[in-house]
C-alpha cells in the first residue's frame, strides 16, 4: 500500500456527487481543499481587488486606521503582524472588515456581499465536515460545527495587499504560519505564491486558478476535533523575481465561532483567540 501523501491538491467540483467526501478527504490529508463551481462570485472578487488596489495606492485616511480594541480597519506595512516566532514582519498591508465594522462607503457593498456569501458557504462546508467525522470525534464536539458560527460577530474578511518586494530583499510576504480560526475561505488571488507544508516537511505550491476557492483548516478546528483535523502550516513565498516585482492581492475570510463557544476542555473560542493574538503581538 502506498501511504505517501500525494503531492498535489485535488481539484474538487463543488456540485459533483461525492464532493463532500472528496472535500473532507482533502482537508484530512492536506489541511487544504480546492473547490471549483462554488457559489462565490469571482467577478466581484476581481472587482474588489481592482478597487482596493487603487484605494491602497491612494493612501488610506487616518479615520480607518485599525482600532486595537475592535480590530477593524487598516493595518500599515509597519504594523503588519509577524508570524508566530518570526522576527521580520510580513511585507503586507491590509484592511480588516467585519460586518459591523468601519469601511469606506464606496467599497462597502461588494465587501459586505462577499462576506455574507462566504459565511453562508461556510455553513455548508462545516456541515460537510461534520457529516464525515468519526462518531467519537463528532460526539466530543460541544455543539454541531455549523452552530458554532451562528450570529458570530468575530468572523473577519481581510483585504490583503502585498506590495512589490524590492529586488534582492528577503522580506517575507507571509511567513510560515497556521491560521487561528475554524476555517479560512480564500478565493483565488491575483497571483501565485501560496504554498503549504506537507507532514514530511516538504513545501508544495497551491496552484492559483482564477476560478477556484481554497479552504483551509485553522487551529480552532484542530482544537475542537482533538487534532483529528490538523491545521496546516502555509506561507506566501513567491520565488520568481518577476512575481515579487508585482504586487499581489488576496481576500481571506477567517471564520470564527462566537466567543462563548466551548472548543475543548481547555479553551473557549475567546480564550483561545486572546492567547493567540497576544502571541502575535497584536493586542
Ligand atoms: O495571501 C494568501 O494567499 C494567503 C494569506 C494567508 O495565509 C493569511 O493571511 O493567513
Ligand atoms: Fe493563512
Amino acid at each position: 500500500m502506498n501511504t505517501q501523501t500525494p503531492s498535489e491538491l485535488p481539484l474538487i467540483d463543488f456540485n459533483k456527487e461525492g464532493a463532500s467526501q472528496s472535500f473532507f478527504d482533502s482537508l484530512r490529508t492536506f489541511g487544504f481543499a480546492t473547490l471549483v463551481n462554488h457559489p462565490l462570485d469571482m467577478v466581484r472578487v476581481d472587482r474588489i481587488y481592482t478597487s482596493w488596489r487603487d484605494y491602497f495606492a491612494a493612501g488610506v485616511g487616518s479615520q480607518f486606521v485599525m482600532d486595537p480594541k475592535n480590530q477593524d480597519g487598516y493595518v500599515t506595512l509597519e504594523q503588519a503582524e509577524s508570524a508566530k516566532g518570526q522576527v521580520l514582519r510580513d511585507h503586507k498591508e491590509y484592511f480588516q472588515f467585519y460586518d459591523w465594522g468601519r469601511c469606506p462607503e464606496h467599497l462597502k457593498e461588494d465587501l459586505s456581499d462577499h462576506f455574507q456569501d462566504c459565511v453562508r458557504f461556510s455553513a455548508t462546508l462545516l456541515q460537510w465536515v461534520a457529516s464525515h467525522l468519526p462518531q467519537k470525534v463528532a460526539e466530543s464536539l460541544s455543539m454541531p460545527l455549523e452552530e458554532m458560527i451562528q450570529e458570530s460577530a468575530q468572523s473577519m474578511l481581510r483585504v490583503l495587499h502585498y506590495p512589490p518586494v524590492p529586488d534582492g530583499s528577503a522580506l517575507p510576504r507571509a511567513a510560515a504560519h497556521e491560521d487561528i480560526n475554524l476555517l479560512t475561505i480564500l478565493p483565488a488571488s491575483d497571483g501565485p505564491g501560496l504554498e503549504l507544508q506537507l507532514q514530511d516537511g516538504k513545501w508544495i505550491e497551491v496552484v492559483n486558478r482564477p476560478s477556484q476557492v481554497v479552504v483551509n483548516i485553522g487551529d480552532m478546528l484542530q482544537e475542537a476535533t482533538g487534532g483529528y483535523l490538523r491545521s496546516t502550516t502555509h506561507r506566501v513565498a513567491a520565488t520568481k523575481t518577476e512575481d515579487l516585482r508585482r504586487g499581489r492581492m488576496s481576500l481571506p475570510l477567517f471564520l470564527h465561532p462566537r466567543p462563548d463557544v466551548v472548543l475543548s476542555d481547555r479553551y473557549t473560542a475567546n480564550a483561545y483567540l486572546q492567547q493567540r493574538l497576544k502571541e502575535l503581538d497584536v493586542i
